[in-house]
């Protein structure tokens, strides 16, 4: 691996999304837009645009841990965002290149489970190997509303208690991202403290790809050095502005975000 590197290298272990507005195409521009360089282990290609999934083809097992092995060899990597697992197999074989990479290489996990579109991007049965695999291997873990609720297994909890509900899963930070609250206010637990992440929402941005984007952020700002309260206040402001900025004009669904301010040099 090459010690004497200036910029932070992010990998994502992510689906590709056809329309370029979530899962590894958000993750790469959401690198960018931080300084940081970012490189990428598909764990599954899908068929999508703004409107819905068509197909979804998982990767082979063997496939996503040479694509992590290949990039962390050569290129190292400084922090690990993980996004679409879709299967069974997949979160095993996910689990298996984390354990292959160097101690302490911060991991942030969006535990992607259905797109804004509405399709079921991780099968029921795989939720319990990511509790399982995933969440004790994260430094964060960034669910949505629903995403969390189904997590802890309970739809009646919200803020602090549900936030507490998903650290008992065993990542050391959770952040539940506000999209899907009334006020768009991450919630970030360590364990010990809450911290409320408030900001402004924008009901009329376009949001197709802003958990990708929030949790690709969160990784890259903990790869420059930042610790989590901050990592996870920058992902806060840059997605919802991304969101503010969205491509609402682009596909007759949800538009893409917009974190690298292509819209404005229109
Ligand atoms: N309409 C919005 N206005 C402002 N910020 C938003 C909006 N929707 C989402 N966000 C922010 O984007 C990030 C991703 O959140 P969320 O939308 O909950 O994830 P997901 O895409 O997984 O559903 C969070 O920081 C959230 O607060
Ligand atoms: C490959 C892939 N990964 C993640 C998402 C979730 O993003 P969103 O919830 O914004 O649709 C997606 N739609 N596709």
């Amino acid at each position: 691996m090459t010690t004497a590197r200036t910029i932070p290298v992010v990998l994502t272990i992510a689906g590709s999304d056809s329309g370029g507005g979530a899962g590894i195409q958000a993750d790469l521009k959401a690198f960018a837009a931080a300084g940081t360089h970012g490189t990428t282990a598909i764990t599954a290609i899908t068929a999508q645009n703004t409107v819905g999934v068509r197909a979804i083809a998982p990767i082979a097992p063997d496939i996503i841990r040479a694509q992590v092995s290949a990039v962390a060899e050569d290129l190292g990597v400084d922090a690990v965002k993980i996004g679409m697992l879709g299967d069974v197999a997949t979160v095993q074989a996910v689990a298996a290149a984390l354990d292959d990479l160097p101690a302490g290489v911060p991991v942030v996990h969006d535990p992607v489970m259905v797109a804004e579109s509405g399709a079921r991007l991780l099968e029921r049965a795989a939720m319990r190997a990511v509790i399982d695999e995933i969440l004790p291997r994260a430094t964060v873990v960034t669910p949505n509303l629903p995403e969390a609720r189904a997590l802890a297994e309970d739809e009646t909890l919200d803020g602090e208690a549900l936030a507490r509900a998903v650290h008992a899963l065993g990542p050391q930070w959770v952040v539940v991202t506000g999209g899907h609250r009334e006020q768009a206010t991450d919630v970030l637990f360590d364990g010990d403290a809450i911290t409320t992440l408030p900001g402004e929402r924008h009901p009329d941005g376009a949001a197709h790809g802003s958990g990708c984007t929030h949790s690709s952020t969160l990784a890259a700002h903990l790869a420059r050095g930042a610790d989590v309260p901050t990592a996870a206040r920058i992902a806060r402001s840059v997605t919802g502005d991304a969101v503010r900025d969205g491509l609402r004009d682009l596909g007759a669904g949800a538009g893409p975000v917009d974190v690298l301010g292509v819209g404005r040099r229109e």
